[in-house]
């Protein structure tokens, strides 16, 4: 299956041919490199506009303006114009409006309750830009959003990596002793796993970890605590019981700065470029699509798999004996190379070749701190 597809592309022979040119036009950074080749990429992108009680006119304007941002917008708002408005998930003393004010320092942070309001609060021109997390160093991948990038239309801008440091807090005069129960955000209580289970405390999964923080301090709970930000402590006048209790010191989290428009990507400094796309099924057909990258040196920084949802059942190739085929997946991966270097672009033309869909996610500059 996998050499019948190779085959079938006698114009880019495998390995490319060493005299690659990088003559070709650029490409369309905004959105899908080509429009989806099957059908039921359709019916996810339909899938996705109906969940956002949008019809396919009704998308088409919203994303009719597209002005791409230079990279000197990036970071900051417009010293004398108005503040810069930023979505982020949870409440007031969230990691995410910590990270939402590195990322743009000057901004007004809005709260949104879930993440999708925030991808829906960009979108709709409410707020300018959202920040949301991606990816843990301690608790890996934030799956919820790599869904929601898929399914929303707005472009990776820039990234920020935060040290998050969780604090056990709980109301005034309670004890660590007198705690039963702790509640924080899933990620936050998987970060602190360790400790947690020395405490004996029973997790309780809230929305975010100032939430938490919040609702303790609201309902005045005495049997429980929370694990949250010093900065929540603060807002919600808790009392702070262990600092840094996560389960190791190098606790940070990469958050993506989400616009409306794409930036021009540049190569003034370390850029980086997140596509997904999906394959055909085949031995070593994913081998082949890392190898657009591998042969032209391009380093990968991250590669994340999430299931191909709304895909109509389709039937296997014939050596599975027809049975349904239940696995379909998508390929997020982020390459250090901008799309304004011809090497990329070369390598994400070879991958068109063979790739069933293939969306560009957004070129921004590397976070090269350290946190
Ligand atoms: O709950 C918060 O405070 C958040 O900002 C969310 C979040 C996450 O989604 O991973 C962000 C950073 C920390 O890793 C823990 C929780």
């Amino acid at each position: 299956m996998a050499a019948s597809r190779i085959i079938s592309h006698p114009h880019r022979p495998f390995p490319p041919p060493p005299s690659e040119t990088h003559a070709h036009s650029s490409i369309n950074l905004n959105f899908a490199l080509h429009p989806p080749k099957r059908c039921r990429f359709a019916c996810v992108l339909r899938a996705s506009l109906k969940e956002n009680h949008l019809n396919d006119k009704g998308a088409a304007d919203l994303f009719a303006l597209p002005r791409p941002l230079t990279s000197t917008q990036l970071s900051d708002s417009v010293s004398d114009g108005p503040r810069l408005q930023v979505a982020y998930q949870g409440v007031p003393g969230a990691y995410s409006e910590s990270a939402a004010q590195k990322a743009y320092p000057n901004c007004e942070a809005v709260p949104c309750p879930q993440f999708e309001n925030a991808f829906q609060k960009v979108e709709r021109w409410l707020v300018d830009r959202a920040v949301l997390p991606i990816e843990n160093s301690l608790g890996g991948s934030i799956h919820r959003n790599y869904d929601l990038l898929l399914r929303h239309r707005l472009h990776i801008v820039g990234e920020v990596k935060y040290a998050v440091h969780h604090c056990l807090m709980a109301n005034h005069g309670v004890q660590l002793e007198d705690l039963k129960r702790v509640l924080s955000h899933p990620q936050a209580l998987a970060q602190c796993e360790h400790t947690l289970t020395k405490w004996g405390l029973v997790r309780e999964a809230v929305d975010d970890t100032a939430g938490a923080a919040q609702y303790i301090a609201m309902h005045e709970v005495k049997d429980a605590g929370a694990v949250a930000s010093s900065a929540a402590a603060k807002i919600y006048g808790l009392n702070i019981l262990a600092q840094d209790i996560q389960d190791d010191c190098d606790n940070v989290t990469r958050f993506l700065m989400l616009a409306r428009e794409p930036i021009i990507p540049g190569t003034d400094r370390p850029f980086k470029t997140s596509i997904v796309f999906s394959l055909e099924e085949g031995p070593g057909i994913l081998f082949k699509a890392l190898a657009v990258f591998a042969l032209r040196q391009i380093n990968l920084s991250k590669i994340e798999s999430r299931p191909l949802r709304n895909s109509p059942l389709r039937m296997a190739d014939d050596n599975s004996n027809g049975s349904p085929k239940y696995f379909d997946y998508l390929f997020y991966v982020d390459f250090e190379a901008s799309m304004a270097d011809p090497t990329a672009q070369n390598a994400l033309r070879h991958l068109n070749e063979f790739a069933t869909f293939l969306r560009v996610l957004g070129s921004y500059p590397m976070d090269t701190s350290t946190v």
